[in-house]
């Protein structure tokens, strides 16, 4: 039976061995999301760049660049980080430069594990699908926001990790695991509702960008699966 794990913020990420594990990477608001939606309309590569200044070279070479910190885009950007900017028309089969305040960051320390994927609400169905398909040891990677716990990915990974379990492939002896789950029970019948005491939720709606809140939670929106293919996400196709 394969293991999953789920590690809270990027912060404690170096405590778990990533050894042959598959790390999912969540940040439901909003970079994984925008990962998956830019992937459903059609970009063909995205890079994630850890630093402002990378970004900013990428732009000075011609790249497509979608950057921001603390939900602002930055000067120098094409596009900030609110998924209904990417459409067809804007970024399919283009090569998109990403650097965000906490998604990227997450997606780049994950790089020695035997795979890094994307997860969000979006693409829920395609990861658990290709996790079960796969059959390694999972490991979870919330992102967090500015290195402390965000209670929407965790609500992502309780999701996942009880999808897993229930398909008798999976098991978990972590204690975060557990949390996530217990917290996943607790909301996912209200969840309109439970999501109220997320603070990332309040800190958009500061900046007039809290429209994405029931986007990021709708469920199978598209089945695409982002894969980190050396300094590159890419999209697997489907079975
Ligand atoms: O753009 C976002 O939603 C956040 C910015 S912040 O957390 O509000 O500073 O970045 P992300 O990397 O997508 O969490």
């Amino acid at each position: 039976m394969n293991q999953v794990e789920v590690a809270f913020s990027p912060t404690i990420f170096n405590h778990y061995d990533i050894d042959n594990k598959i790390v999912v990477v969540a940040d439901i608001l909003r970079a994984t999301s925008v990962i998956c939606t830019m992937f459903k309309n059609g970009v063909t590569e995205i890079i994630p760049v850890r630093n402002i200044e990378e970004a900013r070279a990428y732009k000075e070479k011609g790249y497509l660049v979608v950057a921001e910190r603390n939900g602002q885009k930055l000067d120098f950007a094409d596009f900030g980080n609110s998924p209904f900017y990417f459409t067809p028309e804007t970024i399919g089969g283009k090569i998109v430069v990403y650097s965000t305040t906490n998604g990227t960051n997450a997606i780049t320390m994950g790089k020695d594990a035997n795979q890094v994927i994307i997860g969000s609400f979006l693409n829920i169905s395609s990861v658990i699908n290709y996790l079960v398909d796969k059959s390694h040891d999972v490991l979870i990677m919330c992102a967090g926001w500015k290195g402390k716990f965000s209670l929407e990915d965790a609500l992502f990974a309780g999701a996942l990790s009880k999808a897993l379990i229930s398909t008798n492939k999976f098991s978990t002896i972590c204690d975060s695991a557990n949390a996530s789950m217990d917290l996943w029970n607790l909301a996912k019948d209200d969840l309109a509702n439970y999501l109220e005491k997320v603070a990332q939720r309040h800190r958009l709606k500061k900046m007039g960008l809290d429209d994405v809140i029931g986007y990021c939670f709708t469920p199978d929106v598209t089945d695409v699966l982002p894969v980190l293919v050396g300094d590159r996400l890419k999209a697997i196709s489907p079975k």
